[in-house]
C-alpha cells in the first residue's frame, strides 16, 4: 500500500472538520476524493502532504508512519498541485518549474544540464514551452495552474496529490491534464469537484460528507443518482456512454424536474 489513512481525525480549533477517516491508495491507482464544498476533502489531502498535522490517528507512506520520514524524502517522492498557487515574488515561469527540482539536490547544487531539459520537457507537455522567460506573476489563472503541475511533473514524483488540479482550466485543458497525470503511471489521490471527470480518470472514488467517509469503490458503483442526491441534492440522470464506455451523469436543474412532475413523469 502506497498510503493508508487510519482513523484520521482534524480540527480547526475546536471545530471538527474530519472525522475517523480511513482511506487507501495502493501502487499505481488513480484515487478520487468527491464531496461537497468545506466536506474536508482539501484538510485531509494537507494532513497527507503534512501542511497540517493530524489531531489523531496514523498517515503511513510506503509502510512507514508519514510524521517520522523526513521532509525531503517525502518530497523526492511526493508532488503536490494544492489550490493555492500564491507566489509572493516575481519568478519566471522556469524559476518556478526548476523548484520541483529541490529534493533531488542538495543544499548548494546548482541547476545542471538535466534539470533544464527536465524542465523544459515538463512545460512542454503541459502546452507552455514558450512561456519559459515570462513573469509567473501575470499568467492568467489557467496558465498559473499548469506551471504548478509542470513544477510537479518536473519533481518527477512516484505519488501525486492533486487538489481540484483544474479548477482554472477550460475543457480542452482539463482533460489533457487529466490525460497526462494519467499517463505517468504514478499513484494519484486526487479530489475532484467534476462528477463526470472523477467517473472518467478514477479507479476508485471515496465520498466525503460533513467531514466523514460514507462510501468508496467503482465510479460506477458509486456514482449513482441516490448517492449524488444525497450528498449534493442534485437530481440526475446517468447512462453508460458508447463511446468512453464509462457513466455520463446528465444535471438536472430544478426547473426540468418540476416541469417533469408537473406531467405526471418521474425521473
Ligand atoms: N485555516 C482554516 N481555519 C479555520 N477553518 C478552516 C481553515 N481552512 C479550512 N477551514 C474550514 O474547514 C472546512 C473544510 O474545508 P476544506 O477546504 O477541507 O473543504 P473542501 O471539501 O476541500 O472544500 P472545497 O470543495 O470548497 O474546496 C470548511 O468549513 C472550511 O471553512
Amino acid at each position: 500500500m502506497d498510503l493508508s489513512i487510519q482513523n484520521l481525525d482534524f480540527s480547526y480549533e475546536k471545530r471538527k472538520i474530519v472525522e475517523d477517516i480511513e482511506l487507501n491508495v495502493k501502487e499505481g491507482e488513480f484515487v478520487g476524493i468527491i464531496g461537497p464544498n468545506g466536506s474536508g476533502k482539501s484538510t485531509i489531502l494537507k494532513n497527507v502532504y503534512r501542511s497540517l498535522q493530524p489531531e489523531k490517528g496514523v498517515i503511513f507512506w510506503y509502510g512507514e508512519k508519514m510524521g517520522r520520514i523526513p521532509y525531503k524524502e517525502v518530497a523526492k517522492k511526493l508532488g503536490v498541485v494544492g489550490q493555492e498557487n500564491y507566489v509572493p515574488f516575481d519568478f519566471t515561469v522556469e524559476d518556478i518549474v526548476v523548484m520541483g527540482r529541490n529534493p533531488h539536490k542538495k543544499l548548494f547544487d546548482t541547476d545542471t544540464q538535466e534539470d533544464k531539459e527536465i524542465v523544459m520537457e515538463s512545460l512542454k507537455k503541459i502546452g507552455m514551452e514558450d512561456s519559459a522567460k515570462r513573469s509567473y506573476r501575470y499568467l492568467s489563472g489557467g496558465e498559473k495552474q499548469r506551471v504548478i503541475i509542470a513544477r510537479a511533473l518536473a519533481q518527477k514524483p512516484e505519488f501525486l496529490i492533486l487538489d481540484e488540479p483544474t479548477n482554472h482550466l477550460d475543457i480542452g485543458y482539463q482533460l489533457s491534464t487529466f490525460d497526462l497525470v494519467k499517463s505517468l503511471g504514478v499513484t494519484i489521490l486526487a479530489a475532484i469537484h467534476d462528477l463526470n471527470i472523477a467517473a472518467m480518470y478514477c479507479d476508485r472514488i471515496y465520498v466525503l460528507k460533513n467531514g466523514r467517509m460514507i462510501a468508496n469503490g467503482k465510479p460506477e458503483i458509486i456514482l449513482t443518482t441516490e448517492m449524488i442526491w444525497n450528498i449534493y441534492g442534485v437530481k440526475t440522470d446517468i447512462t453508460l456512454h458508447p463511446k468512453t464506455g464509462k457513466i455520463n451523469i446528465a444535471y438536472l436543474p430544478e426547473g426540468v424536474v418540476e416541469q417533469h412532475e408537473q406531467q405526471g413523469k418521474t425521473l
